[in-house]
């Protein structure tokens, strides 16, 4: 641990009192069916194999795959460095930090229950906190002392022999339900409303930013239903008069009828608006739309040759690739909506690809002003074995071999003027970042349009995950890294000065699982990319995904 714990644990939970993860021996989980991967990994350290919030890691290994031990904790932040006094607001970062219960751990990183962590700056000072979001997977699993829920790479048997023959009855799978697991990503609507997303329609989760307490499920008031959808939706200004209130814009996947819907949701509203449908022009399954880009006039809906696997969701039947099938052979395709209209203005082919995340977005004109093409910016894997890679056997197991799977960022132009194919290149040399690229960000007022700067997570090899903060120039193709030995890096998320008219005039926040078990939220200069300052966590943090800025108003 690189500094010792200076706060007290605000609320601390012991172990068998509410709010505490379990109760000694009430988490022996049963045993999973079908294992889409290879064998459980046990945990490493005590009866949790965690991290104990409020206490330092005592073994002084990197804390990102040890599960968060307790359910919540609240506290100020050791301070090294100064903040700037304008940061003030909330980080928020979600992403599985509890793999491993009782005696059971999951295999893969993306199972993991969510946990929230708090990162909030006020007059140069930072208070942190962390805590369980309260999915009811993760309810039922505490409260059952098993695995009620499929998660990504788990299929646990149905519970309990009453439900199972009333499933049977039924005519259902016998599979249990979706997980509600919101492990992925955290939202504000803008409207004061913040969420917790996932992949499965009914996995929204309303969370409170300042107590980080579940609120309750977020349920759509429409009839559209749809079982999976964009685990990345986006929040842009509004293009309705009068209002430009925020409104959300996803893509919902129509897995029976092989295509997509293009939905919009405004501010204050739980009701999705249909705008557009996509048809698949691929052949087998849809493809997997974990993230989207949008331009100024247009939403991208990319048509990737990893493919939901309709069996391995309905009927919970795994794939070799956990829940998709890889199908380059049936075609990669983009397509282009009219944000207006919904009409698509351009479907073309391009080369297969492998994104779980799209960068950005803009439209590009000629002399006149007229839109010529769609440039679409994502970290792009070589192949699909970035997902086992993802397993937690091989990122506890293999720090410092280099298997991390090469990755660029991809740039794709759509021609709008009628030409069948598109256009996919790397656009710098991926040598440049170490050859890793995903976790990214770019100031939000650059969305859509054109912009130049990225901030994503790349490598300095030999490694096994992504170890670098990275600052990409698209403009002069060259990359400014910040790295310390042994850290794990998550995403890191710009928040511009106010005021500022430079697009990188402003600082980059990333939560880091340092070395030696520590756990602290780091603040770059966003155009030096210098560390200028710190808040350590008096224990070490699990890695997380996605994160999310809110200012106080
Ligand atoms: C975190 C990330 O990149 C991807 C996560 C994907 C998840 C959690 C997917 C989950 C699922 C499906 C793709 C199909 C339906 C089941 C469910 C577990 C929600
Ligand atoms: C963490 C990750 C990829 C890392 C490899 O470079 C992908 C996460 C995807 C989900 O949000
Ligand atoms: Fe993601």
């Amino acid at each position: 641990m690189a500094s010792p714990p200076t706060v007290a644990a605000s609320r601390p939970s012991p172990a068998g009192q509410p709010g505490c993860l379990a109760r000694p021996g009430s988490f022996m989980l049963a045993p999973v069916r079908k294992s889409l991967t290879a064998r459980a990994t046990a945990p490493k350290t005590g009866r949790f194999g965690g991290n104990v919030g409020g206490a330092a890691a005592a073994d002084g290994e990197v804390s990102a795959w040890k599960s968060i031990r307790q359910e919540r904790w609240e506290g100020a932040l050791e301070l090294e460095g100064t903040l700037p006094h304008w940061l003030d607001g909330t980080y928020l970062r979600n992403g599985p930090g509890l793999w491993d219960l009782g005696g059971h751990g999951f295999r893969h990183l993306f199972d993991g229950y969510a946990t929230l962590v708090r990162v909030a700056f006020r007059d140069g000072r930072a208070a942190g906190a962390h805590r369980q979001v309260e999915s009811d997977a993760y309810r039922a699993a505490r409260a059952h002392g098993r695995v009620r829920h499929h998660e990504f790479s788990e299929v646990p048997e149905p519970g309990g022999l009453i439900s199972l023959l009333a499933r049977r009855l039924a005519g259902l799978a016998l599979c249990a339900p979706i997980s509600d697991n919101a492990n992925t990503g955290v939202l504000a609507l803008g409207d004061g409303r913040v969420l917790c997303t996932s992949e499965a329609v009914s996995s929204w989760i309303l969370v409170d930013p300042d107590t980080l307490g579940t609120v309750g499920k977020f349920r759509y008031g429409d009839r559209l239903g749809g079982l999976v959808h964009s685990a990345h939706p986006v929040v842009v200004p509004g293009s309705g008069a009068p209002s430009s209130e925020p409104e959300l814009w996803t893509l919902v996947p129509d897995l029976l009828r092989r295509g997509y819907l293009v939905v919009r949701m405004e501010a204050g509203s739980d009701e999705r608006v249909v705008v557009g449908r996509v048809r698949c022009r691929g052949r087998y399954g849809v493809g997997w739309a974990h993230s989207f880009p949008v331009t100024e006039h247009y939403v991208v809906v990319p048509e990737m040759p990893l493919r939901y696997s309709a069996r391995s969701i309905f009927r919970a039947e795994p794939t070799p690739l956990y829940r998709f099938d890889w199908r380059p052979e049936g075609g990669s395709y983009m397509h282009v909506v009219c944000r207006a209209s919904g009409n698509t203005v351009a479907s073309v082919e391009v080369p297969p690809f492998v994104t779980f995340h799209y960068i950005n977005a803009y439209e590009e004109r000629d002399a006149d002003g007229r839109t010529t093409a769609v440039v679409v910016d994502c970290c792009e894997h070589e192949d699909t074995s970035i997902l086992d890679r993802l397993r937690l056997d091989s990122l506890r197991s293999l720090a410092g071999h280099d298997v991390l799977p090469d990755a660029r960022v991809g740039r794709f132009r759509i021609p709008l003027d009628g030409s069948p194919t598109g256009e996919l290149e790397a656009a710098l040399d991926p040598e440049e970042h170490g050859r890793a690229m995903d976790m990214c960000s770019i100031n939000p007022a650059y969305r859509g349009k054109p912009y130049r700067y990225v901030y994503a997570c790349g490598a300095r090899r030999p490694c096994n995950f992504p170890n670098t903060l990275t600052k990409v120039d698209l403009v002069e193709r060259k990359t400014t890294a910040w790295h310390e030995e042994g850290m794990v890096p998550s995403e890191p998320l710009f928040v511009a000065r106010p005021g500022a008219t430079r697009e990188d005039d402003g600082v980059v926040i990333s939560l880091v699982s340092g070395k030696g078990g520590s756990g602290y939220a780091v603040v770059l200069d966003g155009t030096t990319f210098q560390e200028v300052a710190r808040a350590k966590f008096p224990y070490g943090l699990p890695f997380g995904l996605h994160g999310c800025w809110i200012p106080r108003t």
